[in-house]
């Protein structure tokens, strides 16, 4: 079945059975089923993460991000996911400015190891290959690989989507970069494995949702306080996982970045609160080819306002959470001397890096 002109498909794929342990404070539900939706086919590496994080949700294959987002509002989905950023290649701007452009809370993040294949049509030699078909990311992931094959590059939507797309038109001298379940699911040949050029692949996703996330679970210490340390022995003791609350946020500013950079460090600093992240982008008005971020202007009891171009933009994580007095004191602080502050979202730190099992 399909709906507005088929672009959101409503095929739920069932709970993927998975040796990984679910993260710490993983979303669950006992009643009804979690629903996930994410950009590209099933098989995509969108689809693991969201199955790794929340192993009993079903799954809705988007054909973009913006359909995923359109699901929410639609209610065919609980929470949506989105790649944010890779060891290998840092932020995937264009993936944040869908959030940012959005009414969305992050509630939780998930970091995958990201293992990419050379697949093909059963009987295509990798001397029939001219060309390579895949998501951006992981064209860019395996560069040199590629340049080594001679292959040229076309991107598609994703990773699994490269897949159907040699399918549905029997592409005998192409191939797709995927995962190898992708070539399970689809009955591909593998004709190379870990096409990465970085052995240490690391994806970065983050599972948003209409709501944030307020989870109050005992299991849930901020760090650097006497609670945290006893915890930190209890489960020391205990083997026993303790679950770090992180806080995103994002910080516009006018003109002299370097100043905002060192009053924003010295707000965590001064506070022991601990950053995961930061990173500034600055889109120069006069800069040709370069727009500025669109933020939403949303608050954590939901009012949302306009939205809003900003030239300049810091992008910043860290440890401890919004119930935290210390977090929004240093959230206040910047508030002071940024034009602009938009709270993502307070969820667990993912301490794992997950695996695909072959
Ligand atoms: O195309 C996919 O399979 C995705 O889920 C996006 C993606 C692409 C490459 C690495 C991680 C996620």
């Amino acid at each position: 079945m399909a709906i507005s002109n088929g672009m959101i498909s409503l095929t739920l794929s069932p709970p993927l059975p998975s040796s990984n342990k679910p993260p710490p404070n993983s979303i669950s539900t006992s009643i009804n089923t979690i629903r996930v939706a994410f950009q590209g086919s099933p098989g995509a590496y969108s689809e693991f993460a969201a199955k790794t994080a929340i192993p009993s949700c079903t799954t809705l294959p988007c054909r973009s991000f913006s359909d995923a987002i359109s699901s929410l509002s639609l209610n065919l989905a609980d929470h949506a996911i989105l790649p944010v950023e890779s060891t290998m290649e840092g932020t995937a701007l264009r993936n944040y400015d869908f959030l940012l452009r959005h009414p969305l809370f992050i509630t939780q993040e998930i970091n995958l190891f990201v293992h990419y294949c050379l697949l093909a049509i059963p009987g295509v030699l990798p001397t029939h290959l001219k060309t390579v078909i895949s998501h951006p990311m992981a064209l860019a992931h395996c560069h040199r690989s590629l340049t080594r094959l001679g292959l040229n590059r076309q991107p598609v939507e994703d990773t699994a989507g490269a897949v159907e797309m040699l399918l549905d038109n029997r592409l005998l001298d192409t191939a797709a970069i995927a995962s190898p379940r992708a070539a399970q699911l689809y009955g591909l040949n593998v004709l190379a494995h870990g096409l990465q050029d970085e052995s240490w692949n690391v994806t970065r996703f983050l599972i948003l949702s209409k709501h944030p996330n307020n989870n109050n679970n005992n299991n849930i210490v901020d760090p650097l306080t006497p609670a945290a340390a006893a915890a930190g022995a209890a489960a020391a003791n205990h083997d026993e996982q303790i679950v770090i609350r992180k806080t995103s946020i994002v910080i516009a500013h006018r003109g002299g970045c370097m100043l905002v950079i060192l009053k924003v460090l010295k707000a965590f600093s001064s506070r022991n609160l601990n950053m995961t992240k930061l990173e500034v982008i600055n889109h120069d008005e006069e800069e040709e080819g370069k727009s500025p971020v669109m933020i939403l202007d949303v608050r954590l009891d939901g009012k949302k306002g306009s939205l809003r171009a900003f030239p300049h933009v810091l992008y910043v994580d860290f440890e401890g959470s919004m119930e935290d007095f210390r977090v929004r004191e240093a959230i206040d602080e910047i508030s002071k001397f940024s034009v602009f502050v938009r709270i993502l979202g307070t969820y667990s730190a993912d301490p794992n890096v997950y695996d695909l099992h072959y």
